[in-house]
């Protein structure tokens, strides 16, 4: 059996395939459909798309691209991947993709299963949770393009789908993956297509890995590949070899920070104290975008001779990003920052630096797009679900952080736990 994962993000990506690495299932990820192939001998293909937040149609089309070559690449399993709090709007794009990948398949039935137990998210009696508060009280009902202010996976998942959905719950789950499969047949005969699964800790994962061995497409966040790996790899020994090839190299590195989640705020705030640091003005990247890029990597040439690479940040609290937005539009501001920390990558890259430390997954995505970075080895796990990753093709190297991943010293450790 091989695995075909399709992402839905970048950070989403690595996340999931640091967990089947290290889990025991020899993993590479492309960005985007490829055109060309090198995974011969990996089980499991990771790809990242780039639709999350794009319109529906287009994730859809892009999801189906990416099974289909997935298909034709000998995959057999399919695993929708997208964020552990569920990122999406009452229009999609979760809902819309599954529809479409499962009508593909031929097949009635999937799960829905975004918890993650390592950094904090849980599903319980089919809400989800962000640590001890619900998501929709959690900093992702202030999200700068997805805001999620319900929790209850249900509801979100029938809003934007056309099916039915219903819940296995913490409670079966304890009963191990013979009941779970039996659950999941009975509520298929009732005509329902998306099953919402609880999980509270690692066992829960592992058992719910166990009762979907074989189900054709499963969605979830990254916590499930862990039970999915598991159950389907015969040998450990093969994660560290596996991380080998994707250990950092490179002479000069730089973090760019575009996330405005909590946790970056806090990691931001943290690493200021310690690196020199640059806070990117929304108001210059909309009015003289080339010649402040010029500005920032000349800055960051200036600051590269201390022990910790120098920090770009975009990074603003609920406050400071609300009255960003309410001057500029959401839309507009964000891609500004987008297009900004674009140029900076790209002139970056033609002076040398070989390293980025990245925090925001659709920061991330740019940031890869803009290096041109298609296809990688997955290394060492700086922290769960965020490895070191390293181009197939080129010296470069990649440390791609979701918004809310990571301890608050991630930006440091990256680079003092992982020398080059
Ligand atoms: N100061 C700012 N004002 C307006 N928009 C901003 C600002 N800083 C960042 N952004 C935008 O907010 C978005 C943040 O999304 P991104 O996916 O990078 O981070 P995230 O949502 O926290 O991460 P993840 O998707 O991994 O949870 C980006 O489009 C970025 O350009
Ligand atoms: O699942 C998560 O939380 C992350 O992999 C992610 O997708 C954030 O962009």
């Amino acid at each position: 059996m091989r695995l075909g994962v399709i992402a839905d993000d970048f950070t989403g990506a690595t996340d999931i395939a640091s967990f089947l690495v290290q889990n025991g299932l020899p993993t590479i990820q492309y960005n985007g459909v490829p055109e060309s192939v090198d995974s011969l001998s990996a089980r499991a293909i990771v790809i990242s798309l780039k639709s999350r937040s794009c319109p529906p149609q287009q994730a859809i089309d892009q999801s189906l691209a990416a099974l289909r070559w997935l298909q034709q690449q000998g995959c057999d399993r399919f695993y929708f991947k997208y964020c552990s709090t569920f990122d999406s709007t009452a229009q999609g794009n979760i809902g819309p993709v599954t529809d479409a990948l499962l009508a593909e398949l031929g097949e009635s039935q999937t799960v829905i299963s975004p918890s993650l137990p390592v950094n904090g998210r849980t599903v319980y009696q089919g809400y989800l949770f962000v640590a001890d508060q619900l998501l929709s009280e959690s900093g992702m009902r202030h999200h700068p393009v997805t805001p999620m202010t319900d929790s209850n996976l249900v509801r979100l998942m029938t809003r934007q789908a056309q099916g039915k959905a219903a819940v296995i719950n913490a409670s079966q789950l304890d009963k191990g993956a013979d009941v779970v499969r039996d659950q999941l047949a009975t509520l298929k005969t009732q005509g329902i297509n998306y099953v919402v699964l609880d999980a509270l800790h690692e066992q829960h994962l592992l058992t719910q890995g166990e009762a979907l061995k074989e189900m054709r497409l499963v969605t979830g966040g990254s916590g499930l590949a862990i039970g999915i790996a598991r159950a389907w790899s015969t040998a450990q020994q093969n994660a560290a070899e596996a991380e080998w090839a994707g250990r950092p190299q490179g002479q000069r590195a730089v973090v760019i920070s575009g996330s405005c989640s909590q946790m970056t705020n806090r990691q931001v705030n943290t690493y200021r104290q310690i690196a020199p640091s640059f806070e990117v003005q929304v108001e210059r990247c909309l009015e003289d975008a080339a010649s402040y890029a010029d500005e920032l990597c000349d800055w960051v040439a200036a600051n590269s001779q201390q022990a910790l690479a120098p920090l770009l940040y975009a990074t603003a609290d609920a406050q400071q990003l609300q009255a960003i937005q309410q001057q500029y539009g959401a839309a507009r501001s964000s891609e500004a920052v987008e297009l900004l920390f674009a140029a900076v990558t790209r002139e970056l890259k033609a002076r040398g630096w070989q390293r980025f430390i990245v925090a925001g997954g659709e920061t991330s995505g740019v940031v890869a797009q803009t290096l041109g970075v298609t296809a990688f080895h997955i290394g060492p796990t700086i922290s769960p679900g965020v490895p070191w990753v390293r181009d197939i093709h080129q010296p470069l190297s990649l440390a791609l952080k979701s918004g809310n991943f990571g301890d608050e010293q991630f930006f440091a450790r990256a680079q003092t736990e992982f020398s080059a």
